[in-house]
Order: structure tokens, then C-alpha cells, then sequence
């Protein structure tokens, strides 16, 4: 079902498009006892320059600033299948996450993973995220599209458990961005 067909249409101002080959990956599963949503972030810098940081599975901490570190226990990073443990900064309620890649497509910028265990409290995570460009008065913008479904945890409600995955998710597109422009900048 695409449940969050709505969350993303509104997470997507008018002024990008996303192609309904890459928008059908951002339709979830949505079971009873999950919850999704999406969300979207513009950023003043090219699809290439957003999608390098987005794709590396083997370095979330590369944009990510809850993330303290990732090793990979599986695979090499670049390939479907490869696993990633990553330990959390303190003072969340987490402390580490075992993670899969699940889609890695360099063609149409869609990156993809699922939590597949770990100390915290979002089970049955998957979230995908999509780059995309498009033209301005003063050259390309990216925006970026994230979405997920996760299980809602015994003893919140899914909008709870939405506030806090939203918030987590936002902070980490923000941080994009500002590493993005960081990079153009330091460049030059
Ligand atoms: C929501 C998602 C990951 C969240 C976490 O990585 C974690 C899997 C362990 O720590 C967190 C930072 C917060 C948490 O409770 C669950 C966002 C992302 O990193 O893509």
C-alpha cells in the first residue's frame, strides 16, 4: 500500500518532481503496529556532490551526527547484502544498530537499508532516500527525499514514534546539507 503516497506528495514542494521510477520506492508496506512518513530537504549543491555522502553504507558518520562510529561486519559497503554495525553518541535511547543495505543505485540516486537489530528501540526499520536535481537561477539544487516504516514500540502511540524518527531523520538531512556545502566550500 502506499501509505505514505500523501506524506511524500507533501514532503515534495511543487517545484521537483520526483520520477514514478524512483517515487515507487518510496511506497512502503505499512503493516498494523507500523508507522511512516516522509520527508523531503532542498540543498544549494549538486545531485553528484549530496548523492557521494548519501551512498557511503561503510560511513553514515560522514553526514550522520548521532552516529560514533560504523564497522562492516558483511560485505564491503558498495554491494546489496553488506552489513554495517554502528554505535550511537550517548544520551539517546540507543546505543547500537546493525544495519543491511538493501538498494544502492548510482543511476537513479536511490540508496536504501533495514535495521536488522541492535540496542534501541526501533525494530523493522527501513528507510529510503532519493536524490534528485534540479535547475536555479543560480545553479543546480539538490532535494533530497527520505522516507521509512518502522514498528510503532510497545507503549508509544505511531504518532510518538513518528515525532521521534522525524526528528532523528530531519537532523540527519540537515547535517547534509551543511556537510555539503561544507565540501563545496572547503573546495574552493
Ligand atoms: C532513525 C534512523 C536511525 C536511528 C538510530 O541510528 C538508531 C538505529 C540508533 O540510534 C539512532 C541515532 C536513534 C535510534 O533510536 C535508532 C535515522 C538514520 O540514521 O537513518
Amino acid at each position: 500500500t502506499t501509505a505514505n503516497g500523501k506524506a511524500l506528495s507533501s514532503a515534495c514542494p511543487g517545484h521537483t518532481w520526483v520520477p514514478s521510477e524512483v517515487a515507487r520506492h518510496h511506497e512502503h508496506t505499512v503493516s498494523t503496529g507500523q508507522c511512516c512518513s516522509a520527508m523531503a530537504q532542498t540543498i544549494a549543491a549538486p545531485a553528484d556532490a549530496v548523492w557521494s555522502l548519501v551512498r557511503r553504507f561503510d560511513n553514515p558518520q560522514g553526514y550522520k551526527r548521532f552516529i560514533r562510529s560504523c564497522r562492516l561486519l558483511d560485505g564491503e559497503g558498495a554491494t546489496v547484502g553488506s552489513v554495517r554495525e554502528v554505535t550511537v553518541i550517548s544520551g539517546l535511547p540507543a546505543c547500537s544498530s546493525r544495519e543491511r543495505l538493501e538498494i544502492l543505485d548510482d543511476e537513479r540516486r536511490v540508496f536504501s537499508f533495514r535495521i536488522l537489530g541492535g540496542e534501541h528501540r526501533l525494530s523493522n526499520y527501513c528507510s529510503v532516500t532519493t536524490v534528485h536535481e534540479a535547475a536555479s537561477p543560480d545553479g543546480p539544487i539538490s532535494m533530497v527525499v527520505e522516507s521509512y516504516v518502522v514498528d510503532v514500540p510497545a507503549g508509544n502511540t505511531a504518532e510518538e514514534t513518528c515525532i521521534f524518527t522525524d526528528t532523528i531523520v530531519r537532523t540527519n538531512l540537515l547535517n547534509l546539507g551543511h556537510t555539503v556545502r561544507r565540501q563545496i566550500a572547503n573546495a574552493a
